[in-house]
This record gives structure tokens, C-alpha cells and sequence, in this order.
């Protein structure tokens, strides 16, 4: 079965070259962004999150919402072991695939072929694994001639439906998803989601952060909202969403 489990979860960045003056040394915030302040010996910092705990079952497939630099991707790089977190713990059972930093593990030089394999090697396949089922994630990409071209001449869309295509093709037990796909046309969303969808019936968990509520509704019946840095609000996707509306 596959968890994820954090209890007192807080990142913090240092923030080098920044004025500690100017931020009068006292703690404040804007409507966006994590809590920005300044600690004993005048260092400015940023914290991106704070005391998260939470519970993620089997199953469950969550929305991230929140506004801009709320801590969404950040909780999801926490997620992915990308950050570790200065303080608190985290506990994840079962194999994880990170949907964002969609340049993460490519090559911008190499070709789409290439860059298949490339992430499918960072993603744990084997090499007779990625040769395998180049095929398959090819067609699915529907991206034809341009799997010859270098990936530096795709445009965004285009990334995304290289990486989600690779990234999907392993069936990971955790699959860690932002905004990114978003950038998917609208054909290639729907595909998409029919995909995730399949994935979240088969077992595992779902974890979408994005702005967009018609994408998460389709998709997710649980919803976690994040305000600098903290959750305040968690609970079925509807009533959190209709809150959210009404703040
Ligand atoms: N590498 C970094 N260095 C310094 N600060 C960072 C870094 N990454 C994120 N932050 C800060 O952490 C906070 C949370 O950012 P995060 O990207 O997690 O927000 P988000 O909810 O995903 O935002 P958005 O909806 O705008 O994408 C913000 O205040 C941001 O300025």
C-alpha cells in the first residue's frame, strides 16, 4: 500500500545579497508568496513551508491549491526528495514520479528519442525497459518528426507531452504533478487525463498542484490549501474549493 506521511514539515531558503534592513527585521507578508524574515544574525529568509503535517492514503488523489508562491511546489519537491526538509519528517512508501520541472533529467541538445531514454534511465528503466517501450511512448507523445529534432526547438506543450509520456509509462505508485501540464493543448489534456485517470483507478496517488479548478476537479476529490507556507484548509475537493471561492 502507498502513504505519505509528513509530520512538522518546514522549509526555509536563505536569501543571500537581500537587505535585512530594508525588511525592518520584523516577519510580514504580501498576498503571495511565503513568509519573508530575517533571522537572529540579520539573515533574510524565506520560509516556503511550515509545520506541515498530513496524511496521504492509498488511493487518494489530492489537489494542491493555494495562491501564487503559497508553497505548492515546494511541498512537491519535498514530495520528490528534491528538497529535504530542514525540519520535521517525511515518510513515502512506494515509488515516486515527479510530473514537474519538466526539464528535470533532459537534455536540451539531444533529440526527443534521446531524451526518452535519458529520462527513462533517470526514472529507474533498465536500458531493454526504455527500448521497449520507445515505441509506445512515442506514438503517445504524438510529437512524429520532431522525436529527431534537439528538444531545445519544442515548445513548452510539446516538453510536456514528452515528459508526461515518458513519466507515465513506468505506472509509478506516486505520481507528482504541477501546473506543467496545463501547458498541454487541449487534446493533449484530455489524453492526459484519461491516462491519470487510469493510473489512479489501478492503485496509487494522485498529488496535482494548479490554478486551474476545471483540470483538478476533473481529477481529484480531495483538496489541500495552502496559504504562506500553511495548510488552512483540507477536506472534499467541493467544500474546499467552495470556501476558497468565498475567502
Ligand atoms: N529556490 C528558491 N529560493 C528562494 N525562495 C524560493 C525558492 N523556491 C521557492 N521560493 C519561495 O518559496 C515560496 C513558495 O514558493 P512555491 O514555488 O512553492 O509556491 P507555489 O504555491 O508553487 O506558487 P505558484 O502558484 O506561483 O507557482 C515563495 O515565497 C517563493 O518566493
Amino acid at each position: 500500500m502507498n502513504s505519505i506521511q509528513l509530520n512538522d514539515v518546514s522549509v526555509e531558503f536563505p536569501i543571500y545579497g537581500a537587505s535585512s534592513r530594508s525588511l525592518r527585521n520584523r516577519i510580514f507578508s504580501g498576498a503571495t508568496g511565503g513568509m519573508i524574515g530575517s533571522d537572529a544574525r540579520h539573515r533574510t529568509r524565506i520560509e516556503a513551508l511550515r509545520d506541515i503535517t498530513l496524511t496521504i492514503r492509498h488511493g487518494e488523489r489530492i489537489a494542491l491549491v493555494g495562491h501564487n508562491g503559497a508553497g505548492k511546489t515546494t511541498l512537491l519537491r519535498v514530495l520528490a526528495g528534491i528538497y529535504p526538509p530542514q525540519s520535521g519528517r517525511l515518510r513515502i512508501e512506494g515509488k515516486i514520479a515527479p510530473l514537474f520541472d519538466i526539464g528535470f533529467g533532459m537534455d536540451p541538445d539531444a533529440t526527443g528519442y534521446d531524451n526518452i531514454r535519458l529520462r527513462g534511465l533517470f526514472l529507474g528503466l533498465s536500458r531493454q525497459d526504455v527500448e521497449d517501450r520507445l515505441d509506445q511512448i512515442a506514438e503517445f507523445t504524438e510529437l512524429g518528426q520532431f522525436l529527431d529534432m534537439p528538444i531545445r526547438t519544442y515548445s513548452m506543450g510539446m516538453q510536456t507531452r514528452l515528459s508526461f509520456a515518458v513519466s507515465t509509462s513506468i505506472k509509478p505508485e506516486i505520481l507528482l504533478l504541477d501546473e506543467g501540464i496545463g501547458a498541454g493543448d487541449a487534446a493533449f489534456l484530455e489524453k492526459a487525463q484519461a491516462r491519470i485517470r487510469s493510473f489512479v483507478d489501478e492503485a496509487g496517488i494522485l498529488v496535482l498542484a494548479s490554478h486551474s479548478e476545471s483540470l483538478l476537479a476533473g481529477l481529484c476529490e480531495r483538496a489541500i490549501r495552502l496559504e504562506h507556507g500553511k495548510i488552512i484548509d483540507d477536506g472534499p475537493f467541493a467544500e474546499v474549493m467552495r470556501r476558497y471561492a468565498g475567502a
